[in-house]
């Protein structure tokens, strides 16, 4: 058997002050830094131990991966990070207050930028200094890979090659894999393991800090899935 753990980062700064993260590198809250020694609690307690972690280049999934294995005694394992794992851009809406910017447009336009599956946000332009092009650390990528706002559906088609490529091996090689990464990317990723559709993607919400267990099998399909935090 092989297990997934998906893991969203505890609580950021701007998750406390209800702003639209997306790329934005902000950190863990004091809140989110429990959250992620939790989590390593949980693990400890389930006996679930990673052979690997997959995280984002962002520091809030970097530390609660990191976190956690601490608490676990396994900072040791292999850590991976990858932009692909990243929370999905949130384009012009980086930054602002989710509260006043549902009063400016309305709760349902705000709804649909947050949930639809398909509709992305409005679009960063190119010289905008929250664009990643102006990020070291995207400085090796082909900038046309980069995006300046992303859909829920233009996640799952970051995501998705990534899974193919680089985590389903990963998960051939070590039997208990932990992705630390965000609410978005991981909704793209249970979007594909679960087969959920369209519609109904839009009614799930991932919890901070709360380490979700796949139990797969060798074709990798979901034979039990477990929350820790709640265990069923
Ligand atoms: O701000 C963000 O990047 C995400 C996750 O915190 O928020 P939302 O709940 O709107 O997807």
């Amino acid at each position: 058997m092989r297990r997934l753990i998906l893991l969203r980062h505890g609580q950021s700064v701007w998750n406390l002050e209800n702003r639209f993260t997306g790329w934005h590198d902000v950190d863990l809250s004091d809140k989110g830094r429990d959250e992620a020694t939790a989590a390593g609690s949980l693990m400890r307690d389930a006996g679930i131990l990673p052979d690997a972690v997959y995280t984002s280049v962002l520091t809030r999934a970097i530390r609660t991966g990191f976190m956690s294995l601490d608490v676990l005694e396994r900072l040791w394992i292999p850590m991976v990070k990858d932009w692909r794992l990243n929370e999905r851009h949130y384009g012009a809406l980086t930054g602002l207050d989710k509260a006043e910017t549902a009063e400016q447009y309305g709760d349902e336009q705000v709804h649909v930028w947050r949930r639809s599956f398909a509709t992305p946000p409005p679009a960063l332009a190119v010289d905008d200094e929250r664009h990643p092009r102006h990020d070291p650390r995207y400085a090796d990528l082909d900038p046309s890979r980069l995006p300046a706002t992303e859909s829920l559906k233009d996640t799952l088609a970051r995501v998705l090659p990534y899974w193919r490529s680089d985590l389903v091996p990963a998960l051939q090689q070590y039997p208990t894999l932990l992705i630390a990464a965000h609410g978005n990317s991981l909704r793209a990723l249970v979007k594909h393991l679960e087969g959920i559709s369209d519609e109904a993607i839009t009614g799930v919400e991932i919890a901070t800090g709360d380490p979700l267990v796949y139990e797969l099998d060798d074709d990798l399909g979901v034979s039990r899935k477990y929350s820790l935090r709640a265990p069923a």
